[in-house]
């Protein structure tokens, strides 16, 4: 059941509700191996990069237990019950999360360099250097990152080369049980983080800063537990949602938003042309007759997501003109473009830039996801196309979106999986 078959061309409307954002439901699930009791998280999205995760750590030895669809239950291990296992690690990229938590707690990890979508190198290296910097001895061994400390990691001043989300996650997660204070210095700005740091607060940590462009952490000799802890809400599903409604000419009100967290996506689409209503979590979006071309760059946050690159792709192969798009993140994210041209979309890509002309409509025909995000472009084009649109390796999509055909057929739109 691999493949999405969407049957397009009708506007989407209605309304749809915003499930909790995966990734920091995978930062949080890996930063509960540090708490020393019971943690209940909640606004989970049940989506299989997260079922992956609860695999890996309960292999661990954590205790994992669904109290309903979207609250689990974590036990997170006294002592190592085994390495993270190398078949599970290897699906997901955020299971480099797991080096900071494992470090810190235990003195030694060894996690296999992670998988994930090719959307570029994503090297570790500054992940490495931020731990390394705070005493722990780093190595790659046969295609292992292993990490030994002796005693507790001991707190540091961190500079990032580069604001890196991953890098940002994993130092403060260690540096909340090393001895001392850290300063990290160019951090990752991402809602994310701030949902980390809130996290790792409610288990007894001293952060401070989150959502800056200095973190400072206190270091504690240990973690407690947190009872309940509400993940926020996916900005880049909900973006998702956003730009469908957009590209079918819909109109959708989208539930369980934080609309700080969504500005850069807003403030792109309402360029283009898209109304745009905020009510307290409460989007509405509207889109009737042309849109205008615009251009956008990808940035780290409050920048525009590359994780919305894709989407916005999508949208902009059928608005009249030339758009232009230029990814500053990930090189290899515009594999895309040569699926939406299977569809009938006119794109040309040099280097980091795309050029995007317009044209009067996409086509339904067989095409490919690459990636999670172009997945979830070429979804935006199944439903603009007139036709039957079918997406192969839909297993790409359900690594970051919980109930998408549910979601979507409530919203009018026909589609199908097989
Ligand atoms: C699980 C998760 O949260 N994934 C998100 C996270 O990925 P991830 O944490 O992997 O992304 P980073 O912010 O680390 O990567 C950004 C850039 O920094 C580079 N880099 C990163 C680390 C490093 O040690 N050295 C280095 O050079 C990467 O190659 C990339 O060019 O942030 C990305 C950027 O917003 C998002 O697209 C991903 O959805
Ligand atoms: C790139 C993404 O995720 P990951 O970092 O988990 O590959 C994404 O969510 O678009």
């Amino acid at each position: 059941m691999d493949k999405l078959i969407i049957d397009g061309g009708k506007p989407l409307r209605g309304k749809v509700r915003i499930s909790g954002a995966k990734n920091a439901a995978l930062a949080i699930l890996c930063a509960s191996i540090l708490a020393n009791e019971e943690v209940v998280l909640e606004n989970i999205p049940d989506i299989s990069d997260v079922q992956v995760m609860i695999e890996i750590i309960k292999n661990i030895g954590a205790e994992v237990t669904w109290l309903d669809n979207s609250s689990l239950r974590v036990v997170g291990p006294s002592r190592p019950a085994a390495d993270p296992p190398c078949a599970l690690v290897k699906k997901l990229r955020a299971s480099n999360l797991l080096l900071g938590p494992l470090l810190a707690k235990f003195g030694y990890a060894r996690v296999s360099l992670p998988g994930g979508c090719n959307i570029g190198i994503r090297p570790m290296d500054l992940h490495f250097k931020g731990l390394a910097s705070m005493g722990a001895r780093m190595d790659i061994e046969g295609g292992y990152a292993v990490g030994r400390v002796d005693g507790r990691l001991k707190g540091a001043r961190i500079y990032l080369d580069f604001p890196s989300v991953g890098a940002t996650e994993n130092i403060m997660m260690a540096a909340c049980l090393a001895e001392g204070q850290t300063v990290l210095e160019n951090v990752a700005k991402e809602p994310e983080i701030v949902d980390l740091a809130n996290f790792l607060n409610c288990l007894g940590a001293k952060v401070r800063g989150a959502g800056t462009d200095i973190i400072k952490i206190e270091g504690v000799p240990e973690l407690g537990g947190c009872l309940r802890y509400a993940v926020i809400p996916d900005r880049i599903e909900a973006g998702t949602f956003m730009v469908a409604a957009a590209a079918t000419r819909g109109h959708l009100e989208l539930e369980n938003i934080i609309p700080l967290h969504v500005e850069p996506i807003c403030a792109k689409l309402r360029e283009a042309g898209v109304d745009i209503i905020e009510d307290y979590d409460v989007l509405t979006v509207r889109a009737g007759g042309m849109l205008r071309p615009v251009d956008i760059k990808t940035l780290p946050y409050p920048g525009f997501p590359t994780d919305m690159q894709s989407q916005m792709m999508a949208l902009f192969s059928t608005v009249e003109g030339t758009s232009i798009i230029i990814e500053n993140i990930f090189e290899n994210r515009f594999q895309i473009a040569d699926e939406l041209k299977r569809m009938g979309a006119r794109i040309k890509v040099e280097g980091r830039m795309a050029v995007v002309e317009g044209v009067p409509g996409l086509h339904g025909t067989q095409v490919k996801a690459t990636d999670l995000r172009a997945g979830a472009a070429l979804v935006i084009a199944g439903l603009m196309a007139p036709g039957r649109t079918e997406i192969f390796n839909a297993h790409y999509i359900d690594r970051g979106y919980h109930m998408l055909e549910g979601k979507l057929r409530s919203l009018g739109a026909e589609v199908a999986r097989a």
